[in-house]
């Protein structure tokens, strides 16, 4: 893999977010995504790859989103023969209802080294690089809870765990109750919120509970990068997903680990941020016809973790959206 492919992928997260960020508050979360993919596949497009993408957006009939299987990049002889696993928008209603934690995310691998999956749910639990080693999604909450408080040794009661805001997830919440574990509730994003388990400075020890499977692999990806551990194990809530994963040749409600999600260190990750949160902050506009954005890029190979500033002269580049 091409070492620069992981900063040219900061462009491609950057034109996403800079597309959908127009849309920002405007109570439409399809034309905001739609902005998003649309930023993405351009940029995407420049890249010197045969990339395909193996998760995502939805499948081939949800087209124009960058659906499953989609052909992706310049797609020379020379090209890198890549996996991609896309968000154009984590977060598409954060974006239509102007609220914090919307980011673009990516994530790369060489061919077959990411997992190729539907566009379904995952259950998922995140840790930290210094409570790898501590979490089994085959075992209770219970059981993963008392594990990484002692990686960490920290009392349970000083745990953070952390889980989208669902009604699916009024089980593990009691269950976490119960421990008098501490729970960190969000509305959206769980990419953002698995990252954040890495960095000590948010206070997050543990993400759990079910999201999107294509958020899931992109978190394993840059949990890779930065040395943390994330299983995830795919949920199917409709008879037609059992189908579309045995055609797939992928298991329903088997706990796969950071191997089966992202294979190997050749995995290369970027996000963008599109409104505040956590990790990133969103876009801002200057005058003169410029705008702000924050990402950041990370390589597993080496373990960098870059954050991107970069000032943006909209007069100056090209406009992506179909929309308008
Ligand atoms: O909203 P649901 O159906 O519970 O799905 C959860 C998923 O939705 C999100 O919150 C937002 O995802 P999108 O913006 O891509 O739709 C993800 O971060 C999460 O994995």
């Amino acid at each position: 893999m091409d070492r620069n492919l992981a900063l040219n992928l900061a462009r491609v997260t950057e034109a996403a977010s800079l597309e959908s960020a127009k849309y920002l508050g405007r109570g439409d979360k399809n034309i905001a995504d739609q902005a998003a993919v649309d930023g993405m596949r351009a940029m995407l497009d420049t890249l010197n790859i045969n990339g395909v993408v193996v998760i995502g957006e939805g499948e081939m009939d949800e087209a124009p989103m960058l659906y499953i299987g989609e052909r992706i990049g310049k797609q020379n002889e020379n090209s890198l023969e890549v996996d991609i696993a896309v968000d154009p928008v984590d977060g598409t209603s954060c974006v239509a209802k102007g609220l914090p934690n919307a980011v673009s995310v990516v994530a790369i691998a060489p061919r077959g080294h990411l997992l190729n999956a539907p566009d379904m749910y995952m259950d998922k639990i995140a840790v930290g690089p210094k409570a790898k080693g501590a979490i089994d999604l085959n075992e209770s909450v219970k059981y993963n809870i008392i594990n990484v408080a002692k990686a960490l040794n920290k009392n349970i009661e000083d745990l953070t765990v952390s889980m989208l805001d669902r009604e699916r997830h009024e089980g593990i919440i009691k269950e976490c109750r119960e421990l008098g574990v501490r729970i960190k509730l969000f509305q959206e994003g769980d990419v953002a919120a698995a990252i954040a388990t890495c960095f000590e400075e948010t206070g997050v020890d543990i993400m759990l509970g079910i999201g999107g499977a294509p958020e899931g692999v992109i978190a394993a990806a840059a949990l890779k990068c930065l040395g943390g551990e994330f299983q995830g194990k795919l949920v199917a809530y409709e008879e037609e997903e059992i189908v579309r994963c045995k055609s797939m040749n992928v298991e329903v409600d088997k706990v796969m680990y950071m191997e089966d999600l992202v294979k190997g260190n050749q995995v290369y990750f970027a996000a963008t941020g599109i409104s505040d949160g956590e990790l990133l902050r969103g876009i801002t506009y200057g005058s003169n016809n410029t705008a702000k954005t924050h990402s950041v890029v990370m390589r597993a190979e080496t373990g960098t973790v870059r954050f991107i500033e970069s000032i943006h002269r909209l007069d100056k580049k090209p406009c992506y959206t179909k929309n308008e």
